[in-house]
């Protein structure tokens, strides 16, 4: 467990990019949906599940070595799929995969990212798992080809985000009127056997037909896109295991296993979305529940500190991912400033097991945390017992 100098804790970070990044990308990386109630509550929520720690346990070895997808991985700490790392700096997804690699774990690469996704591979290690994010497109031929190079390039599974039929209402990117630097590229399209106007897609912003990144979203996604049409579909195109990320509900989570999914991703996309849902922390015992032992249940959204993570996986996640707090890292210092934010989560997390008396990820469990509800119920018996003990004393 090692803090190295600079900021000290993720705030810090945040703090940093917000002065660094130029308005328009740092609105597009913090921004919410509508009035950002779900971006916040994303945080917040945290703070309502208390710990729960046990005490005189030998805690001078901690591992946070855990198994994903059955593979062993050295953390349960990985990077959520974002869209333009070079936004945060010119070296983008390939100091994201750098700084990843070095500290081992699952790093999911966005469709949209600003390097092609076999450069971003090409970073990794033994250590490293590489998950690739879909959308689906009304022109199928698009995703099937994304799908055929991740899994030539050595891709460990597709995770198709679901919450995005469209893109959320972020005021703050209509005020801006953002639209990404034209001289960004959305590298996955620049693709020889993508024949079909690759520009359409983004793969020279500077010529995005449409007047908005939003809208080009848009009008190239799938909205009929169904659990029938869609996993279904990429079942049959692909052996790699299928991940749904953007699940807050123990429905979906049944229909994913109906369905064949290895595993969901609690996610409301970072508050991006549908503004007014549920903290992902609290959708995720809902899953977790449903889930069984059938598939693997991941979670993303407002982990901001070793605590959260802890929190997150004593409530039943397998893994944990984050989206800003790497961009911000990025945004401070390119491949070590991502680092640096990894390093700060994973430390705060061996640090958090340290202090409860927890020695492996598979002795976390809800025995280490007090929901809400149990808390209220242990004070309200404690200040019913206080009222009958008074009660008791008057006689
Ligand atoms: C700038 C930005 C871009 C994102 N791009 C994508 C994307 O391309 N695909 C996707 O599935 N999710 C995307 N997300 C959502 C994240 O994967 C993740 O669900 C969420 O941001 C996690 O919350 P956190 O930022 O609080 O860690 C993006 C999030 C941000 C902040
Ligand atoms: C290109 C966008 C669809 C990326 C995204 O998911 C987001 O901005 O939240």
């Amino acid at each position: 467990m090692e803090y190295s100098n600079g900021p000290v804790c993720i705030k810090d970070l945040e703090r940093i990019a917000s002065k660094v990044m130029p308005s328009g990308a740092w609105g597009y990386y913090d921004s919410g949906a509508n009035d950002e109630q779900t971006k916040l509550d994303n945080m917040t929520a945290f703070d309502k599940y208390r710990l729960h720690p046990r005490m005189l346990r030998d805690v001078s070895n901690i591992s946070t070595a855990t198994t994903i997808l059955g593979q062993p991985v050295p953390t349960p700490l990985g990077v959520a799929p974002c869209a333009m790392h070079k936004l945060a700096h010119a070296d983008g997804e390939l100091a994201t995969s750098r700084a990843a690699s070095q500290h081992g774990g699952v790093m999911i690469l966005s469709t949209y990212s600003t390097t092609s996704l076999e450069k971003v591979i090409a970073q990794g290690n033994s250590n490293m798992q590489y998950w690739m994010q879909l959308y689906v497109y009304k022109e199928r031929s698009v995703s099937e080809q994304i799908v055929r190079r991740a899994e030539r390039a050595g891709f460990k599974a597709l995770v198709l985000t679901v919450d995005a039929p469209a893109l959320g209402r972020r005021l703050v990117d209509a005020r801006n009127k953002f639209n990404p630097p034209a001289h960004l590229h959305l590298e996955n399209f620049i693709d020889p056997e993508i024949v079909n106007n690759p520009d359409g897609y983004g793969a020279d912003l500077s010529k995005s037909a449409s007047e908005t990144f939003g809208a080009t979203f848009g009008a190239n996604g799938d909205q009929s896109l169904s659990w029938e049409n869609g996993i279904a579909w990429l079942k049959s195109i692909t052996k790699l295991p299928i991940i749904v990320k953007g699940i807050l509900t123990a429905e979906d989570t049944r229909l994913a296993i109906k369905y064949g999914c290895a595993g969901v991703i609690v996610s409301n996309h970072g508050g991006r979305q549908l503004d007014g849902t549920l903290a992902s922390i609290d959708a995720l015992p809902q899953v977790v529940e449903a889930a069984g032992d059938k598939i693997e249940v991941y979670m993303d959204g407002g982990i901001r500190k070793g605590t959260d993570i802890f929190k997150a996986l004593a409530l039943g996640a397998r893994a944990v991912f984050v989206a800003r707090p790497v961009l911000w890292g990025l945004a401070y210092n390119g491949e070590a400033g991502a680092k640096h934010a990894l390093d700060l989560l994973q430390s705060e997390l061996e640090l958090t097991m340290m202090l409860s008396g927890t020695r492996t990820i598979g002795e976390i469990d809800d025995s280490y945390i007090l929901e809400p509800e149990s808390r209220w119920v242990q004070s309200s018996v404690r200040r019913q017992q206080k009222k009958v003990n008074q009660l008791r004393a008057k006689l």
